[in-house]
């Protein structure tokens, strides 16, 4: 049984999908992390999709780059939480990734990410802080990451001018 279903449209993906993961493992989240594909294999995609949601899945975060209709198609199949990374890709460096998955249809929300890893680290966020309205640990454990990203950044030093 995995609490998140992470899924990206190719494992050239997981580089910034990783992060999302990274998350995941931090919190003591289970997840379960697969490369499919809304366009290469929609078959496998709903049969992954329909085994997560019976063992018990909470949340689904999809990356995919260009056409990345992938989130969408995953929103469209389940009424879970969706969250949407846009991947940087090739030509247009993700802002194709970010309109396909942020400009749905009213009904079907994908909630859409910023392009990259700081997109998949903070889908990763937004699952724990869903979680974390009704489990004190996850809570406390939430309230304890952002009190050490605020002192690292109290903390920090500008470098002196030549
Ligand atoms: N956008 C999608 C979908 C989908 O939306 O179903 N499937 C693959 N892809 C994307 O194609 C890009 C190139 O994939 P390859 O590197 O495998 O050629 C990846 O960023 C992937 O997410």
């Amino acid at each position: 049984m995995a609490t998140v279903g992470i899924v990206m449209g190719s494992t050239s993906d997981w580089d910034v999908m990783k992060e999302a993961a990274q998350i995941c493992k931090d919190f003591g989240i289970s997840y379960s992390a697969r490369a499919l594909s809304a366009h290469r294999t929609p078959v496998e995609l709903e049969q992954w999709m329909e085994e997560m949601e019976a063992s018990g899945c909470q949340a689904f975060i999809a990356g995919a780059g260009a056409a990345a209709h992938l989130a969408g198609v995953v929103a469209a199949k389940t009424i879970l939480p969706t969250f949407g990374v846009p991947i940087p890709s090739k030509y247009l460096k993700g802002l194709d990734s970010l309109l396909a998955m942020v400009q749905m249809p009213k009904g079907i929300p994908v909630s859409t990410l910023a392009i990259g890893e700081a997109g998949a680290a903070n889908a990763g966020l937004s699952v724990v802080a869903i979680l974390a309205l009704h489990d004190a640990d996850m809570k406390a454990k939430l309230i304890n990451f952002r009190a050490t990203q605020a002192e690292k950044v109290r903390n920090s030093v500008l470098p002196e001018l030549a």
